[in-house]
């Protein structure tokens, strides 16, 4: 790989004699993983070789999936770098906190938190770009998820909605991206070193955002995918002297560096971060740092705010008699006709909103029609009527076609649709006839 002649130079001077097996760890492949949606699975269900697992993180191997297959689609499987996943993990989000991932898409962190926190308590996952906000979005969705409010602003505007509102916020920051040149040449391209001065700038306005949005006592996670001392060490040295946060121990598992006080003004503290080389783990590279907010750290239950008027639900209601079993959603919403089990609840002032909770579906005439979120979010159990395809019908089906079945006493209505057992779309039954509501940008 011909890396930018600066950053060679650059990384000479600061690794010295370790520059050269750093330098040479370029010209191997990088390394890809993935993980398993525990909300939702087990290994052995899945399609995916799950023969190497990743050490220390849950529920993720080595290896790489088609993301064409029925465990992407149903939302069984995450393609990440195992690095990456390093940064929920050490994040540690418990049920029913209330968590932000402030700079969320495409969703790797937010499925990993989520699943993490056993999609309890509340889970904002803002993006501020808009397109990769609807990204993240249908990862959400993809994923089950019923507790995650995705939203798309920017820091400065979020802050003015939730001030010292969460327990624990992760900042996975937009960087110069020189962990990712393996697995991305094109990141090279933009790469400079006035680049990553910028980028430290950028960085240094998100987090004095987080920090307004962080309760006292409350977690800050820190990450890049970069090995730029200036957007690493010298930003949480930086951080640390301007806020009153302490910076916590680590484990260092095997394979995984210190962060280098002598790279941030020889704050010894910051020995406590991890950083991730690609000569020393089996990954790409990562800086992860977890600070604290001084102050109580007694952790907070998940308050609700203003609740909004509801219309009549009867159609709603029949629908969950004739189609669903055991299901209780307690904090309904209408907008413009759809129905949501909201994540937050909101008075008239709100952040810019792209999924707020689980998309129940749509009020339409006389009729009541589910969101494919919701045939995503519940378990095989919820739904009284399961239609399970064969390999044939799959692919016809997740190309739009209705198909004929062979009935044997399915009742006519709603019903979720299954191949090898995994629930991924709704369909309507009409004597033997499965219309589609696979959605249609969905289609393959
Ligand atoms: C490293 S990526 C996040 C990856 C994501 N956490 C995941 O695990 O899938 C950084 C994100 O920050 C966003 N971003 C760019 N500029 C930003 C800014 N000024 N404030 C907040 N986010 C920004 C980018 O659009 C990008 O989606």
């Amino acid at each position: 790989m011909q890396l930018p002649a600066d950053f060679i130079q650059k990384y000479q001077q600061l690794l010295k004699n370790q520059a050269a097996e750093f330098l040479a760890s370029f010209n191997n492949e990088a390394t890809a993983g993935f993980r398993l949606n525990p909300l939702k699975v087990q290994a052995q269900y899945v399609d995916e070789d799950c023969s190497q697992p990743i050490a220390h993180i849950s529920n993720a191997y080595y290896g790489t999936i088609n993301g064409n297959n029925i465990d992407h689609l149903a939302g069984w499987i995450y393609s990440q770098d195992p690095s990456a996943m390093h940064v929920a993990q050490f994040a540690q989000p418990n049920p029913h906190e209330r968590v932000l991932d402030l700079c969320a898409a495409p969703g790797g962190k937010t499925t990993q938190l989520a699943a993490l926190m056993q999609d309890t308590g509340l889970l904002v996952a803002n993006e501020i770009n808009r397109s990769r906000a609807r990204v993240l979005s249908s990862n959400v969705e993809r994923w089950g998820l019923q507790h995650t409010l995705v939203t798309n602003n920017s820091p400065q505007e979020l802050a003015k909605y939730f001030p010292e509102f969460f327990d624990c916020i992760v900042v996975d920051a937009p960087c110069s991206g020189e962990g990712l040149f393996r697995k991305d040449s094109e990141a090279m391209q933009y790469w400079s070193l006035e680049y990553v001065q910028k980028c430290a700038q950028r960085q240094r306005q998100i987090l004095i955002e987080a920090v307004k949005m962080l309760r006292p006592g409350g977690r800050l996670i820190y990450s890049t995918c970069t090995f730029a001392p200036e957007e690493d060490e010298q930003n949480i040295n930086w951080l640390t002297q301007k806020f009153n946060l302490t910076i916590l121990p680590l484990h260092h598992y095997e394979g995984m560096d210190c962060g280098r006080p002598e790279w941030g003004d020889n704050n010894l503290e910051l020995r406590k971060a991890v950083r991730l080389f690609p000569h020393h783990y089996q990954g790409e590279g990562h800086f992860i740092c977890v600070l604290q907010k001084a102050g109580d750290a007694v952790a907070t239950s998940t308050a609700k705010m203003n609740t909004t008027k509801l219309p009549n639900l009867k159609l709603w209601q029949e629908f969950v008699d004739h189609t669903l079993v055991d299901v209780h959603f307690d904090s309904l919403i209408v907008q413009k006709n759809t129905l949501y089990n909201a994540a937050l609840e909101f008075s008239q002032h709100h952040p810019q909103i792209v999924r707020n909770g689980l998309m129940l579906g749509e009020f339409k005439k006389n009729r009541f029609e589910p969101n494919h979120a919701l045939v995503l979010a519940l378990k095989p159990t919820q739904f009284q009527q399961v239609i399970e395809l064969e390999a044939e019908q799959f692919q016809h089906f997740i190309h739009g076609e209705a198909l004929i079945i062979d009935n044997q006493g399915y009742n006519k209505g709603w019903v979720a649709v299954s191949f090898e057992h995994k629930i991924f779309s709704w369909g309507k039954l009409v004597g033997t006839q499965l219309k589609n509501f696979y959605p249609k940008g969905l289609r393959q």
